[in-house]
């Protein structure tokens, strides 16, 4: 299979490298000279310095010949951030086969990637590629699960083909907006356990927060139109337990640093990498409102975040709620 890679940050890397011991598989940077870096040193020095590329990945700035590269049966694969996925979408033809990586809410819009496909390009074959996996892992050849969620069995059969190899098992799903809806809300659970566990509020806490944020990721889900089961898989407890408890997470990064008194602006300026918690955060909460879906752990995020209140005042307020069933 031909296999193009839009975006050539640290996971559309990983796994353009993944996808290369099979398949030849071209990775686009937007940046020419980034590009021309890669090819020299044969790996991402900027975004995945420690993977090197197998001989059968390229590296190109060429879009057009990314995509014509993966026409006719290929995969094109969009690994860019949330706020490039509908651009990168309008950039190619309903000849495509695609799947995206991002995970979270188009901020300007507050739409999941399967709903701005159905916008931008409502004949493609589109899905999304999810789950817990950290592009760090994923290149150092450590076992890993995703999950391939489309309407069409058939596409989400091509993303096993692409990539169920090695250490990397595929599964299938027939529910994008479960596993969108995953993705997008454990990057602001994680959030939530950073400032927890910077806080020094223990293992304790931490276990209760990944729990009752499950709870809160569940009832937004279904009331989105989500299968409940989605939420016990890959893309949902999987995804949120390995970025609320690990520390190559950038979403709990900004939660850790938020919890010593750093500011949001310093913190992104020091990340180097795109958290897409900070940017979903403000959908979930207006998504949850319009709903009336109850989400005190993403409320208390959203107010963190925008400094209506500080991490230990927001705890104080979370602590302070009414006793409750447990019952989702
Ligand atoms: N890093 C991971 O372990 C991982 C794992 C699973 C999913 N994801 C998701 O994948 C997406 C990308 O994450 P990442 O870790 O690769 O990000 P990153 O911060 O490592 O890199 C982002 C890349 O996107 C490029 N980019 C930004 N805007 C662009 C645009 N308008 N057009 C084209 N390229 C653009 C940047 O140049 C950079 O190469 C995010 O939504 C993230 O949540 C990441
Ligand atoms: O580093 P994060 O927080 O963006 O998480 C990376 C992946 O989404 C983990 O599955």
């Amino acid at each position: 299979m031909r296999v193009a890679v839009l975006g050539a940050g640290a996971w559309g890397t990983a796994l353009a490298v993944a996808a290369a011991q099979r398949h030849e598989v071209l990775l686009w940077a937007r940046d020419a000279a980034q590009a021309e870096a890669m090819r020299t040193a044969r790996r991402n020095t900027r975004y995945l310095p420690d993977a090197a590329w197998p001989d059968a990945l390229q590296v190109s700035s060429d879009a057009a010949a990314a995509v014509a590269h993966a026409r006719r049966g290929g995969l094109v694969v969009i690994g860019t951030p949330m706020s490039a996925l509908r651009s990168t979408l309008m950039s190619l033809d309903a000849g495509c086969r695609v799947f995206w990586l991002c995970k979270g809410f188009e901020a300007a819009t507050g739409l999941l990637g399967h709903q701005i496909a159905a916008q931008v390009q409502p004949d493609m074959a589109a899905g999304v590629l999810s789950g817990p996996s950290f592009a760090q892992e994923v290149a150092a050849g450590l076992p890993t699960a995703l999950v391939a969620a489309s309407p069409d069995p058939a596409l989400a059969d091509a993303a096993v083909e692409a990539f169920h190899h090695g250490a990397l098992r595929v599964y299938t799903s027939p529910d994008p907006i479960g596993v969108e809806v995953g993705g997008a809300v454990k990057n602001v659970l994680a959030i939530a356990t950073g400032i927890a566990d910077g806080l020094g509020l223990g293992l304790n806490a931490r276990a209760a927060l990944i729990t009752r944020g499950l709870a809160e990721m569940t009832r937004l889900g279904v009331a989105l139109g989500a299968q409940p089961a989605t939420f016990m898989g890959l893309a949902g407890l999987g995804d949120l337990v390995l970025t609320a408890t690990g520390d190559l997470s950038r979403n709990r990064r900004v939660g850790l640093l938020l919890a010593q008194g750093q500011s949001l602006a310093d913190t992104l300026a020091t990340l180097g990498h795109v958290a897409e918690g900070v940017y979903s955060a403000a959908t979930v909460v207006a998504t949850a409102q319009r709903l009336n879906v109850e989400m005190p752990l993403t409320f208390a995020v959203q107010d963190v975040l925008t400094g209506r209140l500080s991490p230990r005042a927001a705890v104080g307020q979370l602590m302070q709620r009414e006793a409750r069933s447990e019952v989702f």
